[in-house]
């Protein structure tokens, strides 16, 4: 990791409230009512597009790029890699490449174990791909995150852009970049979204408050959404479903929404110390509650009133999200229904901590972790046809 930053910073070389916030397939996204609250929010005091309607637009190219690839029925994933594919440009090594996702995998058993037990129910071809995106993202939050982010500038952004830019014409800079490159030219994965995720990081760099959902919502959605986005391809939807494209990547866009505002909620407290408050401006208002108290962390009725909201919400998100689990390839199915119903606990541990998140970091004990495993092997088992 520390060469990429040296890279970077010095380079050479309620449930009906939620579906109509969710838009359905071939639908524009409609007017967004949450909480008896008209919240089309930023696109009343203006008339450019609401942050969910642009957020549409890209769920329906990434759509239009897997159908596209479905009809041309040119890719066979569950092949061998060395059966099916062109090696990568520039890495003419089998070795070498296999060594790179090996890495990757490496990474990723490091920092996300029970993710990486997951992903080895998946076809060999799916898991390394998964790895080398997983990998790209880690690194991605790493250089704002991470232990040396006070260098990292919107011009070192815009520097790990164009390598990203780089690595998808196949031109990668290191070995974790040519795993990525490789499983970009096998899998039908949009740019966007990974462009959109550095977005989010930019926007850390200058933002420190949102003033209302509009604007929190296209936040989660760089950072998180697009995690979705950039894994569908890769899963796969299972060739039984009968839901439509767009409708899956809705409810995975979802699922990375629930995460991150899962994440804002935990972490309160820990951003209030870095001068961060992510929550809603307007909605704090709402329960007559300003920045002051948020610093102050003294946990009141209006809070847990507050958070009750916010916590309603999020398992809304987690609703719409569970919606498309069946619907990916069977093999697909166990980490992320793992990974969802470990998130959605903490949402739980929030309440028992008694919406203490200024001091009490709300976790998933180890019990609670391993008693979800199974349940998530139960629910993968289940068919498709939850969606349309
Ligand atoms: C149909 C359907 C439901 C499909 C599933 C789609 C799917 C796999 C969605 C994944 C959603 C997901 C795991 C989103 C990640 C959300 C997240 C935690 C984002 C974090 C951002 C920044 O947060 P912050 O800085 O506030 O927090 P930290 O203190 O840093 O934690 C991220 C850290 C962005 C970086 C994201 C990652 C490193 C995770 C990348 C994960 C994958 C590529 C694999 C996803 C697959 C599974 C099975 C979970
Ligand atoms: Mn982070």
């Amino acid at each position: 990791m520390a060469g990429v930053l040296l890279w970077v910073v010095c380079p050479k070389g309620n449930a009906t409230a939620l579906l109509s916030l969710i838009p359905r397939s071939g639908s524009k996204p409609k007017k967004r009512s949450f909480n008896g609250v008209s919240a089309i929010s930023s696109a009343v005091a203006n008339p450019a597009r609401s942050s969910e309607q642009r957020v549409y637009d890209v769920v329906l190219k990434q759509a239009a790029l897997v159908k596209e690839q479905r009809g041309r029925k040119a890719l066979d994933l569950d092949l061998d890699l060395e059966k099916t594919s062109e090696k990568a440009d520039g890495f003419t090594d089998w070795d070498l490449l296999n060594e790179a996702y090996d890495r990757c995998g490496e990474v990723c058993a490091e920092y996300a174990k029970t993710f990486y037990l997951g992903t080895l129910l998946m076809t060999p071809e799916r898991r390394r791909a998964v790895w080398a995106i997983y990998v790209w993202c880690r690194r991605t939050d790493e250089l704002v995150d991470g232990p040396n982010a006070t260098h990292i500038t919107p011009r070192a952004l815009d520097r790990w852009e164009k390598r990203l830019d780089d690595l998808f014409e196949g031109r990668p800079y290191d070995m974790l970049d040519a795993a990525l490159s490789d499983t970009v030219t096998k899998y039908p994965v949009d740019i966007q979204p990974f462009k959109d995720m550095i977005e989010g990081m930019r926007l850390d760099l200058r933002k420190s408050r949102y003033m209302n959902f509009d604007e929190l919502y296209l936040y989660c959605y760089y950072v998180a959404g697009t995690v979705g986005l950039m894994s569908v391809p890769v899963m796969g939807i299972a060739p039984e479903s009968k839901a439509s494209v767009e409708s899956v990547y809705n409810a995975a866009l979802a699922l990375g929404i629930a995460n991150q505002l899962t994440n804002i909620l935990r972490d309160v407290g820990e951003d209030a110390r870095r001068g961060r408050v992510y929550l809603p401006q307007d909605e704090l208002a709402r329960f007559g509650l300003s920045d002051d108290d948020i610093f102050r962390g003294q946990v009141t009725d209006r809070w847990r009133n507050f958070m009750k909201d916010q916590i309603k919400r999020a398992r809304m998100f987690f609703d719409e999200a569970e919606k498309g689990v069946s619907e990916l390839n069977s093999a697909s199915r166990w980490p992320v229904w793992a990974s969802l119903l470990l998130y959605r606990q903490i949402l739980d541990a929030i309440e028992e901590n008694d919406y203490n998140n200024f001091s009490k970091r709300a976790y998933v004990g180890k019990v609670k972790k391993f008693a979800s495993l199974p349940v998530a092997y139960g629910r993968a088992l289940m068919g498709t046809s939850k969606l349309i």
